[in-house]
Order: structure tokens, then sequence, then C-alpha cells
């Protein structure tokens, strides 16, 4: 479930797209259907064809070049409020309820059409979303624990009660509507609201955005990997050494940058919605060759909030980052913003959490005559930079030795889960992990404890979904950890090339 597999890809033939299906094994020949009726709507990768779905995805059928346009969707064929609400019954109902956010409206709008059944002029579409999802707010109390990082637990929390409450609220509306018991329930609102929150692309003139047929079908590439991301500004910045020059052309140059990452952080995406041609357009964003799956950028996200809002996590996510708990004296001692004092997936602290420490660790009547310094991203000594690099590592240190389990049996954990034949096989397999109470807790939790003997044990779809969850957390506690290594093994370098 969310989990980006490709078992088989093929070349869908019969309908007017070219486009190269990846998909599930599972998944029915009904794909097919989804792509004629799209035609219809003229929905199309014409006259460039070239695209993929998620456990499924998009794939190109031939050498697509950077910038060429790929697929568009026309403003007719997308799910917006608006488009929802010509509907007179729905929207007279919503005038009595004027209270509900945007994103509550489409959550309901979604429900509506789902209620149309074959009625529904998307019911093709709405046939193909997804059955279930993997984001925060499906977490239960176990796949929240197993997250082990307060802050990610704080996440879920807010996620699961922010879920209940835009329920709770849209409730009288919904039964304004006489909805189905069926779509009335929490577990209908939490579908619903899941699938926006994966599967909404941007447009201007609501915040709630859109769902829009087959362009929901490419997959997630990171944006980062350009060469003047904000990485190498800080490297630029950082690795400079004590300075006491005029300091006015560096300031420009951190402007300019500034500018330029700017500049890019607008190009993040690469689709959107364009007025003249009254359709969602979708853009290569690099050079494709033939057979490669076509992804697109939704934006700029941790690994945190990839899996709050899409319910999965890259291994290598250039966007990720870790705050490590940090002393009141440290935030009050410059004035950047908590959110900009963090480590970097590569291990390295944002600049604003160097300069940060830099200042906190200088004596308060001679942080005035540095501050410049410290903007302008320079180190102030030796003896001050030794100092952070040191409490760092013990920072980072303490904070892996706090968490329940290591890194090691997170990853032996991991691998019995994605490599056992079978549940016995997996039992067996953890014995070896020294911190079991986490299986233990599992087994419990599914009733499944006495059961461990038994030669097979079949899984209920419930447990099974759990598992994904489980591994989800498991996957994201290791990224996290793995970032406070890498910042271990920084500044431990930096420590070494100091002390020289
Ligand atoms: C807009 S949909 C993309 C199409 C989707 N794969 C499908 O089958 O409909 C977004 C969802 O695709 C999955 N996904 C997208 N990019 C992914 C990636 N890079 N790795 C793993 N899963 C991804 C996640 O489940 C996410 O919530």
């Amino acid at each position: 479930m969310g989990e980006f597999k490709f078992l088989s890809c093929r070349v869908v033939k019969g309908s007017r797209f070219e486009i190269f299906v990846m998909e599930e094994e599972d998944e029915d020949e009904s794909i097919e259907s989804l792509l004629r009726w799209a035609s219809h709507l003229g929905i199309s990768d014409r006259p460039t064809p070239p695209l993929s779905l998620s456990g499924r995805g998009l794939g190109a059928v031939r050498d697509l070049r950077m910038g060429e346009l790929i697929l568009r969707v026309p403003k007719s064929a997308l799910i917006t409020s608006d488009s929802v609400m010509q509907d007179t019954n729905l929207s007279q109902a919503l005038n009595r309820h004027p209270s509900l956010s945007s994103t509550q409206i489409l959550n309901v709008c979604l429900l509506y059409e789902v209620g149309k059944g074959k009625a529904s002029r998307w019911y093709p579409y709405l046939m193909h979303l997804p059955k279930s999802y993997d984001i925060l707010a499906m977490f239960g109390e176990f796949e929240k624990t197993a997250l082990q990082v307060d802050e990610a637990i704080w996440v879920t929390e807010k996620a699961v009660l922010k879920t209940k409450s835009d329920w709770q609220q849209a409730h009288a509306l919904m039964e304004d509507l006489k909805f189905k018991p069926r779509l009335l329930t929490f577990k209908a609102w939490v579908w619903a609201s899941a699938t926006i929150s994966s599967r909404t692309l941007h447009i201007p003139w609501d915040s709630a955005g859109c769902l829009c047929p087959v362009g929901d079908l490419f997959n997630y590439d990171a944006p980062g990997k350009e060469p003047s991301d904000i990485g190498d500004l800080e490297d630029l910045l950082s690795s400079s050494s004590i300075h006491d020059g005029s300091l006015s052309n560096e300031d420009n140059t951190t402007v300019a940058n500034t500018e330029q990452l700017d500049s890019q952080s607008q190009r993040l995406t690469d689709g959107g919605f364009e007025e003249d041609a009254n359709a969602y357009c979708f853009y290569a964003r690099t050079n494709y060759n033939k057979g490669d799956q076509v992804l697109l950028c939704y934006g700029t996200y941790t690994n945190l909030e990839l899996l709050e809002h899409y319910g999965f996590i890259l291994q290598e996510n250039p966007n990720d980052k870790v705050f490590i708990p940090l002393e009141p004296a440290v935030y009050s001692s410059t004035s950047w913003s908590r959110e900009s004092l963090y480590i970097h997936y590569n291990g390295k602290p944002s600049f604003a959490l160097l300069a940060a420490l830099r200042l906190w660790a200088t004596p308060q009547i001679k942080r005035r005559s540095v501050a410049h310094l410290v903007y302008s991203g320079y180190k102030i000594s030796a003896d001050n930079e030794i100092f952070i690099m040191k409490w760092l590592l013990k920072t980072c240190h303490g904070v892996l030795k706090n968490l329940p389990t290591s890194i090691e049996d997170d990853t032996l954990l991991l691998n019995a889960i994605d490599n056992s034949q079978d549940f016995c096989t997996f039992l067996e397999v953890t014995k070896l992990i020294s911190s079991r109470d986490e299986v233990d807790t599992f087994l419990e939790a599914h009733n499944m404890k006495d059961k461990c003997s038994e030669s097979s044990i079949v899984l209920s779809r419930k447990t099974r979904w759990s598992m994904d969850k489980w591994k989800l957390s498991i996957q994201w506690r290791i990224s996290y950890k793995k970032v406070l290594l890498n910042c271990i093994s920084y500044c431990s370098q930096i420590l070494d090339s100091l002390v020289e």
C-alpha cells in the first residue's frame, strides 16, 4: 500500500494515450478503461506522447526532452469544489454552512460525487482511487509510538485530531445533504481527506486545489539536486575562514544567492494550471529516456512532511531536516526562527543553526562585535568552533541514546518485515533483535501473541495494513537517526581539522 513498486510495465493499447503505464501486479485490466475515459474528456498526451501511475506510475514511451509538454488536462476534467458545486442541491446546502474551510468543502464535494455512484461524471476516475492510504492521520497508537521521536508523534496526534475535528464540523452539512450512512462515517472522511492530501494539485483560485485525472498518476521527485541549492550556498558561506575584511561584497553575494534561490523555488513544480490553455499542463522536468519513469515535483518536503501528507518517505531526501533539542538561550541568541535551526539530511547544521550556536557560545558582552561575522556565515574563532562542534556531537549522541532502539535493530526489524516469506519466519528472525518489546506489542495489539506457534498464520487485512504503516514508521525513524549519525561524522571531521 502506498509502496512504490513496479511489478509490471506495459504500453496501454486501445486508448488514444501513448502512455506507458507502470502498475502493481494486482492492478486489474480496468486501468485501460480509465485512460479511454480520460481521452473522451480531452485529457491528452498528444501531440507529444510521454507518461506513468502510483503503486502505479507514468513512464516515457520515447525519449523526452526537458521542458517538453507531456500532458494536458482540460479544466472541465478537473474535480474542484467549483465544478462539483454546479450541482444546485450541493451549492445551496453549502450556503447554509458558510464556516467550513476550502479543504473541508472539497472533502464534502468528493464524498458527494462518490455518493452519486455511476451517475457521477468522474465515476471511472473515482473507481481508480486508492482504497486506503498510509498518511499520518491514519496512524493508530502503535504505529504512532513506533515513530519514537516526540516531534513526529506530536505531528501525528495533531493530524489525527485535525481530521477528526474537520469531520465533526462538516457533519451537519453532510447530514443536510442526506449522505448515505457509510459516507457519513469518520472512515469515509479520512479516506477523502487522505485522497485530497496526497493527490490534489495547486490551482490559483482555490487553496484546496484540484483532483486531476491522469495528472495525479505522476510519482514524486524531490527538488534540491540543482547545483546552487541551499546546501551549496551554505557551503560557500560557512566554509569561509575567519574574515575581518569589508563585508559589503559578501553581503551582496548573499542577497544575490538568496534571490536566485527564490526564483528557483518558484520553479519547484513542473505542472500548473494555464489560463491560456484552460488546462492543467505538465512538462518534463528533465530529459528522460524511453522506459524511464516520468516524475513530478510536488514541492519541497522533509520526510516527516512526506509521511504526513503523502504516506511515503524517500531514503535519500535532499530536503530532509532534523531538529535537535536546543537550550532556550540558543533561540534567544539570534532572531532566526526556530524552523531555520536544523540539521540537513547530510548531517550539516543549517546556516542559521551554526550562526545561532556561534553567537550563543560567545560571551554576551562580545556578541555585538561579532554579530556581523556570524550573520555573514563566518566562524568567530577556532575555540568557538570547537566548542559548538563538541556540543553538537554530544547532543546528537544524547538524542540517539534516548531513543528506544538502535538504528541496527531498526534495520534488522525492517529487513525481517520485508524479507520474511511468512509470518513464522518473521517471528524467528525478530528473535535476533535485542529489543523485542515492539514486536510483542504488535502481536498483542493484533491478538497474535498465542498464535506464534501455529505453523501458518494468515494475516488479516487489518494486520497487514498496520504492518505497512509500522514499516513506514521504522523507515522514518531510520532516516531520522541517519541524519544524526551524519551530523556526528560531520562534526568529528570538522573537529579533526580544527585540532590538527
Ligand atoms: C499523486 S499520487 C501518485 C500516483 C500514485 N502512485 C497512484 O498509484 O495513484 C501520490 C502517491 O503516490 C505515492 N508516491 C508518489 N511518489 C512516490 C515516491 N517517490 N515513492 C513512493 N511512493 C510515492 C504515494 O503513495 C503518494 O501518496
